[in-house]
């Protein structure tokens, strides 16, 4: 049965932590007043079940349900994992806590999002204190890891342990914060960033949008996989950290920043601000913006993916988490997945080379399921594919699912065929790979028949897929 999560609030932060849950395979009960929490809620889930499972190359868990609850106590009731996101007001958070706290489990944990008060703060005037931890997360919560996870002397040690297992299984990278500091960690260089870029604009020295391609065509870039500290010891060239901080710690006295100075939002600046954003992305409304959003920080954690970097290392870890057995089934289902958005082409369709690799998996998990596996490549045997013959079928869109279904043709000595259907989750085919591989010794580069075991079940396989 799906563990439940229970989300208080549901606006950007709690639909996206519900989102987030309900794609990883958890039930879901939300409790947010606002009349059109329904719309909201339906809006991010279209827009996180098309991204979040781009991310992945092994199948997406049973999705969860979202339960729209009309109370409180109704959505905490059976939760063991609870999530608080309503509006960044400390005496409403404490409000919730009460309510929260007299109907649901003792062993729940219980979350907050809070940008920037501290758990210690959240857990004033609380009937069980040691319950609550700041989860802090970045937005959009489905595609973003990171999870501050701020615990007060007060919580106890099991809530934090408990937190950082459910928010790993959910594939999110929970950094323990050990310190109660206002604002966390991210949120402290976020806001210092945030508070030089007002006085660039109310100075007049630079516009909303040249602002932002000073981050993106720079050190945005960079920040992505290396983060501040190894990207400075790098620019302190052969000499390192040393150098870098004789060369620029100097700097820090001159008055290249604003430092603690926050402008004044009076109207003029809440004018000129909206004003310049406006003009620089007022042409797409939220969702579309959302969309790009989504669709390049996909392109980005599936490129770090690949190189193993960062936060691409983490989706590494939750494939592996993700990933089942084959089950024993006529034919094999080899392959669930979806269509990430960098396999798109000039067309607007998943490119033709993607389907080599599409099925390449798929044979893969053949050689698995046979015996063919990680131990027994590195012993010096593999299948190479000697022959494939692709035909496309339908186009194959950004974001659909898809299954690969296999049948061994011919499994005869030194000898694997394999017919491989992929289709839609309706049953339309949309394309066909006949392959052919020869087993080899990767010793002496040429081919030679498998070792007896994995002979035998890819003999087996023939025979079952030929009766089935
Ligand atoms: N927006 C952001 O970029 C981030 C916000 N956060 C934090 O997440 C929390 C929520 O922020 P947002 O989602 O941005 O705000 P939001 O305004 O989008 O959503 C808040 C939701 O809470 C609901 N709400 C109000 N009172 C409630 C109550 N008594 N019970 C249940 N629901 C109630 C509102 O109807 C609204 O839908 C805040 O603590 C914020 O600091 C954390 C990370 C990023
Ligand atoms: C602006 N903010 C303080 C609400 C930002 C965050 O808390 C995290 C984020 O997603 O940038």
């Amino acid at each position: 049965m799906a563990q439940r999560a229970a989300i208080i609030g549901g606006g950007v932060i709690g639909g996206g932590w519900a989102a987030r849950f309900a794609l990883m395979g958890w039930d879901v009960a939300l409790y947010d007043p606002d009349p059109e929490a329904k719309r909201k809620m339906s809006e991010i889930m279209a827009g996180a079940a098309r991204a979040l499972p781009m991310l992945f190359e092994a199948p997406m868990p049973p999705r969860g349900t979202i339960t729209h609850c009309a109370t409180m106590a109704e959505a905490v009731a059976g939760a063991a994992y609870i999530q608080e996101s309503v509006p960044e007001r400390l005496e409403l958070k404490h409000k919730v806590y009460q309510e929260l706290q007299a109907n649901c489990s003792r062993d729940a944990v219980i979350g907050s999002s809070t940008s920037g008060f501290t758990p210690t703060q959240l857990q004033e005037g609380a009937a069980h204190p040691e319950q609550i931890i700041v989860a802090h997360p970045f937005n959009p919560v489905y595609l973003l890891p990171l999870v501050e996870l701020v615990p007060s002397l007060k919580t106890a040690p099991e809530v934090t342990e408990k937190a950082k297992e459910t928010l790993t299984k959910i594939g999110m990278y929970p950094l323990h914060v050990r310190a109660e500091i206002d604002a966390h960690i991210a949120d402290r260089l976020l806001e210092a960033v945030w508070r030089e870029a007002l006085w660039l604009v109310k100075d007049g020295i630079a516009t909303t949008q040249e602002i932002d391609d000073a981050i993106r065509y720079g050190f945005g870039l960079r920040w992505a996989q290396m983060g501040l500290f190894e990207t400075y010891r790098i620019a302190g060239g052969e000499a390192g950290m040393r150098h870098f901080m004789a060369q620029f710690g100097p700097a820090l006295k001159w008055p290249w920043t604003k430092l603690m100075d926050v402008p004044e939002f009076d109207d003029a600046l809440v004018d000129l601000i909206t004003e310049q954003s406006d003009a620089q992305s007022g042409a797409l409304d939220v969702r579309a913006l959302e969309r790009l959003r989504d669709d390049n920080l996909v392109a980005i954690l599936r490129a770090l993916k690949g190189r193993e970097a960062a936060a691409g290392k983490l989706l590494i870890e939750q494939d592996t988490r993700l990933r089942a057995p084959l089950a024993g089934s006529v034919p094999l289902v080899t392959v669930r997945r979806t269509v990430p958005v960098d396999w798109a082409d000039v067309n607007g369709h998943m490119n033709e080379g993607r389907y080599g690799q599409v099925f390449s998996d798929a044979s893969e998990e053949v050689m698995t399921h046979v015996g063919a596996d990680r131990a027994y490549i590195d012993a010096g045997h593999s299948y190479f594919t000697a022959e494939t013959n692709i035909k496309y079928l339908a186009e194959t869109l950004v974001g659909e699912e898809f299954i690969v279904e296999t049948r061994v043709a011919l499994g005869q000595g030194k000898k694997l065929r394999l017919l491989h259907e992929m289709k839609r989750p309706s049953g339309e085919v949309l394309a066909t790979c006949d392959q052919f591989l020869l087993h080899v010794s990767l010793t002496t580069r040429s081919s030679c028949p498998p070792l007896p075991d994995v002979l035998a079940r890819v003999e087996a396989l023939a025979k079952a897929h030929a009766d089935g």
